[in-house]
């Protein structure tokens, strides 16, 4: 069974049923893995969840940070911004089990020497280092303190992994590795205020897939989040977010033979409004 990856959705449900039918002409019985961001900001963040879900037991997908939002938003523990488009879930009768779903969902997956993630991995981390971290989250988010746990995600700090890390610093680091990272410095200092553009001008700072040495150098990490990054095939990452919302492209990549599959997108939100 051959294993598409599939980037950034953000909402875009006609999009996904137009790419889906484009895989099923190549393939009756894909593997699908989504790598993160299903929701928000996007017109249809409901059918897309929906859509998603519906596909069953050989369709996976990494958690990404619209989709912790949104879990956040539905328990109250965070406001919406002026550009989310989430209400039609909140409102949604299905919205419980939608949501229960969603936080059942991991953070990584490991298969075949591929990893997935939504925005990246720190240099210090192993690819099977990065699962059992990603489980760490896992645990809590499917624990009975969850809500707590999510009341206490966000925030910036520690910006740097330490082994030694504990309780809530060690699991805000990672899932701001695994789902918001774009930029940090060599010794795995992560910078998460740079969200704009490819470059930053930090000294020292550098895109996290770029920094030499790092450990997952012998895996291929494929991951979304950074639309403006567009698609690289490199022989250790994919970057599949092509900006679907922008008025991109949705893009789906076979892991079997690295081809690519692509659809245009309409623009839904103006680049640089957010
Ligand atoms: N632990 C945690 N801590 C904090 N927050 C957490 C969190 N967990 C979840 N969150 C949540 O994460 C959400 C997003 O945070 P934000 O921090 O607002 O997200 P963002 O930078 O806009 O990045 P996004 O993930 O949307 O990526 P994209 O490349 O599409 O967009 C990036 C930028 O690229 C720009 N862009 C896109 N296409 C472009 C183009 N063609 N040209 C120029 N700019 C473009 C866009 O304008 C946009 O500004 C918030 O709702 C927040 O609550």
């Amino acid at each position: 069974m051959p294993t598409y990856v599939i980037g950034d959705l953000q909402g875009c449900r006609t999009k996904l049923t137009e790419l889906l039918e484009r895989i099923h002409a190549h393939c009756a019985d894909p593997r699908l893995i989504f790598v993160g961001d299903l929701v928000n900001r996007g017109p249809n963040s409901l059918e897309t969840l929906r859509e998603v879900r519906e596909l069953g037991d050989t369709t996976n997908v990494v958690l990404g940070n619209h989709d912790l939002h949104l879990l956040a938003v539905a328990n109250g523990i965070r406001p919406q911004h002026r550009t989310d488009t989430l209400d039609e879930i909140l409102d949604a009768p299905d919205r419980d089990e939608l949501l229960d779903w969603l936080r059942h969902r991991p953070l990584a997956i490991l298969e075949n020497d591929h990893l997935m993630v939504h925005a990246g991995v720190l240099p210090q981390w192993t690819a099977q280092q990065t699962i059992a971290l990603s489980q760490e989250v896992e645990q809590m988010l499917q624990g009975p303190d969850w809500l707590d746990f999510l009341r206490q995600m966000y925030g910036n700090q520690p910006a740097r992994w330490e082994d030694r890390l504990e309780g809530m610093d060690r699991l805000r680091c990672i899932v701001n590795a695994l789902t918001r990272l774009r930029f940090c410095s060599a010794d795995g200092t992560m910078d998460l205020a740079t969200s704009k553009g490819v470059e930053i001008e930090l000294p020292g700072y550098m895109r996290w897939f770029d920094v030499p040495g790092r450990n997952t150098e012998d895996t291929t990490v494929v991951f979304g989040h950074w639309s403006t990054l567009g698609l690289i095939m490199r022989p250790d990452i994919i970057s599949l977010d092509t900006g679907c919302l922008w008025g991109g492209k949705l893009s789906a990549v076979c892991l079997d033979d690295r081809s690519v599959i692509q659809v245009d997108c309409p623009q839904y939100q103006k680049p640089g409004s957010i």
